[in-house]
């Protein structure tokens, strides 16, 4: 994607935790109706810093399949983030301010050139799309096809945890050209960090010094001088559980507690291991802190800690994912027969 600033680097996999709304806010609209073929980013997380200059989305060759873009709004501007304005060359609207729940839908080619401003504090969280009229892009039709060979199996809930793609997905560069990791941050590792966990792999893997290799580890959390003796079953799995934490803890508090909680304190050899992973996984600490800094999910997260209430979290997140797991299986068959996962349905009114 061309651009002049700083493009977001970070692409998450995963659930979207905000629920969308559509409220549309259509820049621009032509053509004759048929309905297009998708595909989808994950959502996208604009940290400090980034931007994207004047561009239209089909601006490469291997671009030329998309006809029309759509971002959704996943939080906003002013109360999540600052800067982070969307601006269209020409026409109106020629502003767009985001906020949680709009969509912006555009034709992806020349006449709608448009730029996200610097985002100067906090973290902006887009969902973004395109859609493309030539089949050979269909999303879904690949999307079938991998569910179909993975998750037809309803008792196996352990398909649902998260494999780590490839390990530079997940490394922030202050130069974003080069994935040279011996500037910058593991990202998964920096959402941890920031949130007051520290890792420990279940074994010593102090002489390991392949990322990718570290993150399909199982793992165990630490706070402090305490090691939470839980097992998960790499660094993905780790994070899910502790978002799904901050994202759901209030409603823990009047849960009845029946799980065990198993808390150590750190040996020394174990703090020294984990001091050799801080650096592996963050060449440069006070950058994590800056580009983390005011965001929201760090604050909903001063909620007062308790390792109770954290078992309980992943006791809930394995329903959580469970559920989504049931409701998967339950669809696939419908989705296999009409070969599309969101269907447009030009009867309806
Ligand atoms: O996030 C936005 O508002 C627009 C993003 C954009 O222009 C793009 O991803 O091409
Ligand atoms: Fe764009």
């Amino acid at each position: 994607m061309q651009g002049t600033g700083v493009y977001p680097q970070e692409q998450l996999y995963g659930w979207v935790q905000t629920p969308c709304v559509l409220n549309h806010s259509f820049a621009s609209h032509s053509h004759q109706f048929c309905p297009p073929h998708h595909a989808l980013r994950p959502h996208q997380s604009w940290s400090r810093g980034s931007s994207i200059g004047w561009h239209s989305d089909d601006n490469r060759p291997y671009l030329k399949q998309r006809d029309f873009a759509a971002v959704c709004y996943l939080n906003s501007y002013g109360n999540d983030f600052k800067g982070g304005l969307f601006h269209f060359q020409d026409g109106d609207p020629a502003t767009i301010v985001p906020s949680g729940g709009d969509v912006v839908i555009y034709t992806a080619d020349s006449r709608n050139i448009h730029s996200v401003d610097e985002i100067t504090d906090g973290e902006r969280l887009t969902l973004a799309l395109w859609f493309s009229r030539d089949a050979t892009y269909d999303e879904d039709a690949k999307l079938i096809t991998l569910l179909s060979q993975n998750f037809l199996h309803d008792n196996a809930p352990e398909l649902c945890l998260p494999l780590p793609a490839s390990s530079n997905m997940y490394w922030f560069s202050p130069d974003q050209a080069s994935s040279d990791q011996q500037l910058g941050f593991d990202i998964c590792w920096a959402r941890l960090h920031v949130l007051g966990y520290d890792l420990l792999f279940h074994q010593d893997k102090s002489y390991c010094s392949n990322i990718s290799e570290l993150l399909m580890e199982p793992l165990q959390l630490t706070r402090g001088d305490e090691l939470f003796e839980h097992e998960f079953i790499n660094i993905l799995h780790a994070l899910q559980v502790v978002q799904f934490y901050c994202w759901k803890s209030p409603d823990f508090k009047s849960a009845k507690v029946e799980e065990t909680t198993t808390v150590v304190v750190l040996s020394q050899s174990q703090r020294e291991r984990f001091v050799c992973l801080k650096s592996l996984f963050a060449k440069d600490v006070c950058l994590v802190d800056s580009v983390f800094s005011n965001v929201t999910f760090v604050e909903s997260a001063q909620h007062s800690f308790n390792w109770v209430d954290f078992t309980i979290a992943i006791a809930t997140w394995e329903d959580y994912v469970r559920k989504l797991h049931r409701e998967l299986v339950m669809s696939l068959p419908h989705w296999r027969i009409q070969q599309s996962i969101f269907n447009v349905s030009l009867d309806e009114k």
